[in-house]
């Protein structure tokens, strides 16, 4: 059979679908599971290649019940993922999340209250989470600052900012060993920016200045229009 424009078309379509399903997927707790189906897979065909009929039929039969669970563990990543799909047809809303973190980063400057918060991208936080308490709020200034306001009990540690909710708060982050010249909370956001691709922002208690950690650097203190253009791409919704 010749190839026609339609065989092209037919693929370039499929790799446009595949490239949007992964960047539905990726970042989230999905990707891995996606990694873990397609190595399933691969020993499921190898082993049906090499004639192991038993491990074949295990796996085959493993595969149907395993499906079912998939959809039951992660239906909050499913049903996500369909907002997600519905939202990206409309026209793209300016971000009122970027608004309100902006004003409540500005007001714990103003306040001088210490303040640490990573915003998460394609590596998961989430064994960081895990040291704090999970909130999965949605982000309001007033919801800042009032986690920062000093002495309570969460104000210790850093946030993690997954998408547009307030995912956890009070959370331990690494230490980096660079910069020794800085206080804990800035080499927390260093050492959190080192191991991972989040970007990390520091309000500082004792000056007010708004910094960020990006890929183990650290910007010098930021003022609110170079953090909203910095922050432009990264939060969304
Ligand atoms: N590993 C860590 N993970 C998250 N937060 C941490 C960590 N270590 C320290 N912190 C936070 O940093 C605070 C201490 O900040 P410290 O004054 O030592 O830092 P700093 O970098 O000098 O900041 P500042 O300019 O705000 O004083 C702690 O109370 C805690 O909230």
């Amino acid at each position: 059979m010749p190839f026609t424009w339609r065989d092209l078309l037919d693929i370039l379509l499929v790799a446009v679908l595949f490239y949007y399903l992964y960047r539905l997927i990726a970042g989230t707790r999905a990707l891995n599971l996606v990694r873990g189906v397609v190595v399933y897979l691969l020993v499921w065909l190898a082993s049906s290649l090499l004639g192991l009929s038993t491990l074949s039929w295990l796996l085959g039969n493993a595969a149907t019940l395993g499906a079912f669970a998939l959809i039951v563990v992660f239906q909050p990543e499913l049903r996500g993922l369909l907002e997600r799909l519905g939202r990206a047809q409309g026209p793209k809303a300016p971000s009122l999340v970027l608004e309100e973190l902006l004003l409540g980063l500005a007001r714990l400057a103003e306040r001088r209250y210490g303040a640490l918060l990573a915003l998460e991208r394609r590596t998961p936080l989430g064994e960081y989470a895990a040291t704090g308490e999970v909130l999965d709020a949605r982000l309001s200034a007033r919801l800042l600052v009032t986690l920062f306001y000093p002495g309570t009990p969460l104000h210790d540690g850093g946030a993690i900012l997954r998408g547009d909710r307030l995912f956890a708060a009070g959370c331990v982050f690494p230490l980096s060993e660079a910069q020794m010249g800085l206080g804990t909370r800035h080499r927390a956001a260093l050492g959190l920016s080192e191991v991972s691709d989040a970007l990390v922002i520091v309000v500082s208690e004792e000056t007010g200045a708004i910094r960020l950690a990006e890929g183990g650097r650290l910007s010098p203190p930021l003022s609110l229009e170079a953090l909203r253009e910095r922050l432009k791409g990264v939060v969304h919704a």
